[in-house]
């Protein structure tokens, strides 16, 4: 896809994710999911990658949830888990093609936290949501993901570290989506052949597979 729906948008939460439903029925059986996200994690630094191992779905928690209503059962169950989302083999996988193009340092394994947006965050939202357990937040994915959950894709998703979130009243820095905008434009020299090795690579384990 190139860009995506956000809920900010004022879409529903199923129609941003319904994209994930037709790749399904199209036949795709994994999905690769990026975003931009503020990093939480002190650890990390703006053009970092986070491969996501988990999220907190912000919007779920109050019920709003892509699966909302009757159930689709042609594409999954009532009560999908959640557990082992993110695919640890494929996490693995893309820590090994980050290392053999060397920017082994700059991938991070950590949680997502999904809010609505479109504001940025409060600096008391940020030090709840790293209270929480997030080392990144962002405005989408969590919903796209729970989609492909439900009809059984195998995900990997990623966040791009475009800003550090500021969790700290003295400071005079503020967050704006210019810079989000040239952090990921900046970044698509890293991204584009961290993306294709991974996907040559997920291909390549599917072949020996099938033979
Ligand atoms: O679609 P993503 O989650 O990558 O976009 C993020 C969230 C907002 O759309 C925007 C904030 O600057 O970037
Ligand atoms: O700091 C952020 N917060 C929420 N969403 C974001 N998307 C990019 N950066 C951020």
């Amino acid at each position: 896809m190139q860009g995506r729906f956000h809920y900010y948008e004022g879409y529903p939460l199923w129609k941003c994710a319904m994209p994930v439903r037709v790749m399904r029925l199209l036949g795709a059986t994994h999905l690769i999911a990026s975003n931009a996200a503020g990093g939480l994690n002190k650890c990390y630094k703006v053009g970092d990658i986070m491969l996501i191992k988990d999220h907190i779905n912000m919007l779920g928690f109050g019920g709003n949830n892509p699966l909302r209503g009757p159930n689709e059962s042609r594409f999954g169950p009532r009560f999908p888990s959640m557990y082992g989302v993110y695919n640890k083999n494929i996490i693995q996988t893309a820590k090994r093609c980050a290392a053999e193009e060397g920017w082994g340092d700059m991938v991070h394994e950590g949680v997502y936290s999904c809010v609505g947006g479109p504001n940025f965050e409060t600096i008391a939202e940020l030090r709840m949501l790293e209270l929480l357990g997030a080392d990144a937040v962002g405005m989408s994915t969590a919903h796209e993901v729970i989609i492909a959950t439900h009809c059984g894709m195998t995900v990997l998703a990623f966040s791009l570290i475009t800003d550090m979130c500021i969790t700290d009243y003295e400071t005079d820095d503020d967050v704006n989506h210019e810079e989000v905008l040239s952090v990921g434009k900046k970044s698509e020299k890293v991204l584009k052949p961290f993306v294709t090795r991974i996907v040559d690579s997920i291909a390549n384990q599917l072949q020996s597979k099938s033979c």
